[in-house]
Formats: structure tokens, sequence, C-alpha cells
């Protein structure tokens, strides 16, 4: 399998380079029990966002939840939110948005329980994600946020994918190419 270098938050990674379609290939960037770049990533992500400008951090499951639960530990924010994929039993009354991922097949849902979504009310909310692609993950946690009666303080990610890095409403830690079947980087 091809791999793809980088540095993150003063680390390097090896990244896989993954299939998603005969032509589309994604260098995946996967937190998951990597306990030292949770971390670190945690650690600069904070710094991206000044403490002032926000009242609570919201992500969407799953592969960020690691992450917001170190930018809370680290930060001492005793709440923080996270948009689940489906409504649970124990999740009273919830809200939903449509979401669409470069990742996953077809449309997701993004749900929170009223309990959460009425603690968002009137509150300044920071999104966190782990890589931002095509920002469907974003837009559906921004139009969470708004159904919430929140307000979107930021956005910021670890990776910004592809076109995401033009973007100037997204701070983000490193730039992450899409890249060929043979390992090339797409574009260049
Ligand atoms: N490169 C990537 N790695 C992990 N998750 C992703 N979601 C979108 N792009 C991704």
């Amino acid at each position: 399998m091809h791999t793809y270098p980088i540095h993150i938050a003063g680390l390097e990674r090896q990244l896989p380079i993954c299939r998603v379609t005969d032509d589309l290939y994604i260098g995946a960037f996967i937190c998951f029990g990597d306990a030292e770049l949770t971390v670190a990533c945690a650690r600069e992500l904070l710094k991206l966002a000044p403490a002032e400008s926000y009242d609570y951090l919201l992500t969407a499951e799953a592969k960020s939840i690691p992450l917001i639960h170190e930018m809370a530990r680290q930060s001492g924010a005793k709440k923080y939110f996270i948009a689940r994929k489906g409504p649970k039993a124990y999740m009273p009354d919830p809200i939903h948005v449509e979401d669409t991922s470069i990742t996953t097949a077809g449309t997701q849902r993004l749900y929170l329980g009223r309990d959460d979504a009425d603690m968002l009310r009137g509150k300044r909310v920071l999104l966190m994600d782990d890589v931002i692609s095509t920002g469907g993950s974003l837009h559906a946690m921004e139009e969470l946020v708004a159904l919430a009666g929140g307000i979107v303080a930021g956005r910021v990610a670890v990776l910004a994918e592809g076109d995401a890095q033009k973007r100037e409403d997204i701070k983000f830690l490193a730039p992450l190419p899409l890249f060929n079947a043979d390992g090339t980087v797409k574009g260049e």
C-alpha cells in the first residue's frame, strides 16, 4: 500500500492511501488508538481558537471523539457535545439534519438529544472535525447548531483535504491532498 508522509502538531505519520473510488484515493487520517497524536493535535487545535471566543465545543461522531475529549480536558471544559449518527433510546426528542461525506456512501443524519440542543440555545459553538474534505459533515454540524438556536463561533480541523485547503472560513493544522490510484498527488 502507498503511504503519504505528513507532519502534524510536531509529529510525523505515514497515512495509508486508500481507495474511495477507482479514480479517487485518500490519505487516511485515523487518530483512533494514537494517543500521542491525539494529545498533540488537541493542544495545537486549542491554539487556533481563543478560549474566550466560544462557549462549547461540538464535533460529529465517530473519529473525532477522542480529540474533542482531549481538547476539553486540556482546556478545562466540563461539557462538550457530540452529534450522533443515529438516535438512541436515551436521547430525548432528538433533533436531526442530513449529512453527506466523502468516506460514507449515500446520506447520513446527525442527531442531538433535546437536552443537548437546549443547552446550545444562544451559545457560541466551536465546530471541530478531524478532516474537512467536501465540507458535508461541517455543513451538517452548522445546520444542527442553527436548529438548536446556537451560534457558530468558528470551525477548526486537524486536516483540510483537497479543495477545503482553499477555504477561508476554517482553521486547520495541515493541508492534505487527494490521490490517484498510483499514489501520486491529484492535480500535480
Ligand atoms: N483523509 C481522510 N482520512 C480520514 N477520514 C476522512 N474523511 C474525509 N477524508 C478523510
